[in-house]
């Protein structure tokens, strides 16, 4: 009779490990005493090594993705978490902002000098032909916007007076001051056009071809803040002190003087009726941050000049590429965290930049601007910016990449919302699916946060929370509120899927 194998005869490992032949029962008892306590060990490193990588997870910086066509605000949404957070550095960069102010102040004369001339020398045309219509019913699969409402632009009544002429003579050192500004700021020309002063008139009209303005931006949030000497990076490099820093000086007295000079004429000729109805006539949109400093001119301009928290939450530069900002909460719910803050710029041509960050991205605070119903992208006029946020949207939900990542939705822009549903413009007419529905901001908030939320459902990879917020990020007690709400739940997030890893 053969002996029988046992199945770990042929194994080494198992031969090995396997019990001595002709074992007592003292000492198997000791065998499996000792083979428990080594299991117990083995777990516990198994243990300590998750809570490490856990650890690891939790101690490194929370990547936040700020997301959005351009000009949704994610750059003002930023700059709420540096104002309630990074106090000093705020402060340093107070200064620093003041040429940026008053290069928008500056911009927003020229523009309307630009578009006067125009006018005054009959190649303006008559104004522009309205803006597509959305039609957001299921808008990610939306063949494209619809007609639009049947608004009819009446033929230029304006006369323009000797007053117009004079005031446009007085204030040509504008273009200087505007042109010393950009360069010390470091602007470049973008390729991109403005996205202030388009009128709403189709690609290739004589309207938009005369007044297309290049759009400006800096290539690195802090650089053209150093380059100053006035930042936070001044004493490290940034180019203050010496005879540089004198010639800047000068220069901005220089820049104060001017504009300090003109206020009188630049208020005459933004306040003008025959001016306001041009512009209006022309669909040129001056309600966000021209707008502002425009109603302020008498502050804006004195030589005394320093910007309030409200001016550089308002001042307007546009993203170029993908910019990181650290920030160390000392307070709030995330207190004691660190987060890398990505501000990309939202323009079509800058979207291919956000892709490598969506590795490794633990949440995105995606902005979509609902009062740009009507309106429609600087960067391509066929495009309604709505549909486009719900397009970028839709791409974003649907990423496999980011399928773990929390997503938090803005729906920003509702004080401008507010104020155009209150000047009559009326949804349905670009929004057909809005219907009879009452033509309120608490209707439409609900009505678009719904048509978000469907993409969500269908669109997302797994099943996952739906977190929106009404936002007006220009308001910055309100959105201190609504940080602290996000930044509770991007840490939970964060730290439940490190607890998960
Ligand atoms: N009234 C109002 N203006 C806003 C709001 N959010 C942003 N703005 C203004 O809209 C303009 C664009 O805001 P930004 O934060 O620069 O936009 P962005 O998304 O960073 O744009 P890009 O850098 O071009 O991608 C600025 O003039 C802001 O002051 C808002 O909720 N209400
Ligand atoms: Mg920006």
């Amino acid at each position: 009779m053969g002996v029988q194998k046992r199945p770990h005869d042929d194994d080494p490992l198992s031969r090995v490990l396997a019990p001595p032949p002709n074992e007592t029962a003292e000492e198997r008892e000791t065998r499996l005493r000792l083979e428990a306590e080594a299991r117990q060990i083995s777990d516990k490193i198994d243990e300590q090594l998750k809570a490490e990588r856990a650890a690891l997870k939790k101690n490194r910086p929370v990547k936040v993705l700020l997301l959005g066509q351009s000009e949704s605000g994610k750059s003002t949404t930023l700059k709420n978490f540096q104002l309630t957070y990074c106090r000093d550095q705020w402060e340093a960069e107070r200064a620093s902002w003041c040429m940026v102010i008053q290069l928008n102040l500056v911009r927003g004369i020229n523009t309307i000098l630009d578009i006067l001339s125009e006018e005054m020398a009959g190649v303006g045309g008559s104004g522009g032909a309205p803006p597509p219509a959305v039609d957001s019913d299921v808008s990610d699969d939306d063949d494209g916007p619809g007609p639009g409402p049947a608004r009819t632009f009446s033929p230029s009544s304006s006369t323009f007076s000797g007053k117009h002429r004079l005031l446009k003579l007085r204030l040509t050192p504008l273009r200087t001051v505007q042109r010393d500004l950009e360069l010390r700021i470091g602007i470049q020309a973008g390729a991109d056009i403005s996205d202030h002063f388009v009128p709403a008139s189709p690609p290739g009209s004589p309207v938009l071809g005369a007044t297309r303005k290049q759009e400006f931006f800096v290539r690195s949030a802090t650089s053209w803040k150093q380059l100053q000497g006035w930042g936070a990076g001044e004493g490290e490099g940034g180019g203050g002190g010496g005879a540089g820093r004198k010639s800047k000086d000068i220069q901005m007295r220089e820049t104060a003087d001017i504009l300090a000079g003109c206020a009188e004429d630049m208020k005459a000729i933004w306040e003008d009726a025959t001016v306001r109805e041009m512009l209006l006539r022309k669909g040129v949109r001056m309600e966000t941050t021209p707008g502002f400093f425009l109603n302020d001119i008498d502050r804006i301009a004195s030589r005394s000049y320093q910007p309030s928290d409200d001016d550089v939450v308002r001042a307007r530069l546009r993203t170029l590429g993908v910019q990181e900002h650290k920030i160390k909460f000392a307070s709030g719910p995330a207190a004691g965290s660190e987060w890398c803050i990505y501000d990309v710029g939202g323009s079509r041509t800058q979207r291919i930049a956000w892709y490598p960050y969506f590795d490794d991205c633990d949440a995105i605070i995606f902005l979509a601007p609902i009062s740009c119903f009507d309106e429609r992208l600087a960067e391509d006029r066929r495009v309604n910016r709505l549909e486009d946020s719900f397009m970028l949207w839709k791409a974003v939900v649907s990423s496999k990449l980011l399928a773990k990542t929390s997503i938090v939705l803005f729906l920003n822009k509702c004080d401008l919302l507010e104020q155009k549903l209150l000047n009559g413009v009326r949804i349905k007419e670009y929004v057909h699916s809005y219907g009879d529905r009452p033509n309120d901001l608490e209707h439409a908030t609900k009505y678009f946060a719904q048509h978000f939320r469907d993409i969500l459902r269908k669109h997302s990879p797994e099943p996952r929370p739906f977190r929106v917020h009404m936002t007006s990020v220009v308001d910055t007690k309100a959105t201190a509120v609504t940080l602290s709400v996000v930044e509770e739940g991007i840490l939970r997030d964060h730290l439940t899927r490190a607890d998960l890893l």
